[in-house]
């Protein structure tokens, strides 16, 4: 499915900072390639090698050459994201946000088991009764430490919707889930098209975390989910709102969505590439036909300096060779 990149009718690159540091990510870089079915947009994360972003840029390429299957529904409830920021920030984050789930980071380097405590506390104070709240802990834990924390995160949390990734391993998360009473879900353990069946197999998650861009896009993503048996959550890779509008079409075409999902994430980045951003309104995103248009004066304002741009280019260019 290799394309020639001269004949796309443009390719643009972008650079959007972080409003605050997320997973190590200060800047979201990517490019975005329009062809005959729209805008599509290649943004594997910086330390991902060649063969990694293949998936990545099928996601694009489905966007732009070919469109996305018929969604079942036409809006996606979504989470607000809480960085690992202090609990006033956090109170402020998931009070304006108009998301009735928050998802929360825990156990970010450098911070103690106390401020998420707080944390959690503020968003429950925040939400109020009837929200939900996601903790994800990016496979920092060990066993015991992930059974120790997510039982007092609970506490503090009045309740957890659950538990994303608190462990590296399959094996750790399934003996994770058979100590806690929460849900566990899984997310970096589901990186490639194989993992979500493994993880079902082991028994070590009750939910699976999805994104079309690691997955090879929409289509690819729904046989995925449905190969894994598992309930799903679409969570977005932070995309402008070009990639965002795929996880939303993914989000849209699965036949079940139980929870709200991971796509509230334009209000991480500073400014996009389009004239209106896919923001949440009453903690909801449309499902797109087809992908937004980017602004052009939007796109030049993000566009960052030459080295980088050929930096991109040369990427996309060696990707696309191996696809
Ligand atoms: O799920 C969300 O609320 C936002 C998306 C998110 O957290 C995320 C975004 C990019 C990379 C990793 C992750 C993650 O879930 O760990
Ligand atoms: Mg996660």
């Amino acid at each position: 499915m290799d394309i020639d990149l001269a004949e796309l009718d443009a390719v643009r690159v972008y650079a959007l900072p972080m409003r605050n540091r997320f997973r190590g990510i200060t800047v979201r870089r990517g490019v975005l390639l329009s062809g005959p079915s729209g805008w599509g947009e290649f943004c594997p994360f910086e330390d991902y090698d060649d063969a990694q972003s293949v998936p990545w840029l099928r996601t694009a390429l489905e966007a732009c050459g070919r469109g996305w299957p018929e969604p079942v529904r036409d809006r996606i409830p979504v989470n607000c994201t809480v960085p690992a920021v202090p609990a006033d920030k956090a109170h402020r984050i998931a009070a304006g946000s108009g998301c009735t789930t928050a998802k929360v980071k825990v156990a970010e380097t450098g911070q103690s088991p106390g401020e998420d405590l707080e944390r959690v506390a503020a968003v429950r104070d925040a939400l109020g009764t009837s929200g939900a709240i996601r903790i994800d802990a990016n496979a920092a834990w060990d066993v015991d430490t992930a059974v120790a924390r997510i039982i007092e995160l609970d506490r503090a949390a009045g309740g957890l919707e659950y538990a994303e990734q608190p462990c590296p391993s399959v094996e750790e998360l399934a003996e994770v889930r058979r100590r806690v009473d929460v849900r566990i879900a899984a997310d970096e353990s589901i990186r490639r098209a194989e993992d979500p069946l493994r993880v079902a197999v082991a028994g070590a998650a009750d939910v699976a975390i999805i994104k079309a861009a690691p997955l090879g896009g929409v289509r690819r993503a729904l046989e995925v989910a449905e190969a894994c048996g598992l309930p799903c959550v679409v969570s977005s890779a932070v995309e402008s709102s070009v990639g965002l509008s795929a996880q939303l079409a993914l989000a849209g075409a699965l036949p079940e969505l139980p929870f709200a999902c991971g796509l509230g994430t334009i209000a991480l980045l500073e400014g996009d590439v389009v004239a209106e951003p896919l923001l949440p309104v009453d903690g909801h995103l449309p499902v797109p036909s087809k992908p937004p248009e980017p602004d052009p004066a939007k796109v030049t304002a993000a566009t960052p300096p030459a080295d980088v741009q050929r930096r991109w280019i040369d990427r996309l260019i060696r990707v696309n060779e191996l696809v």
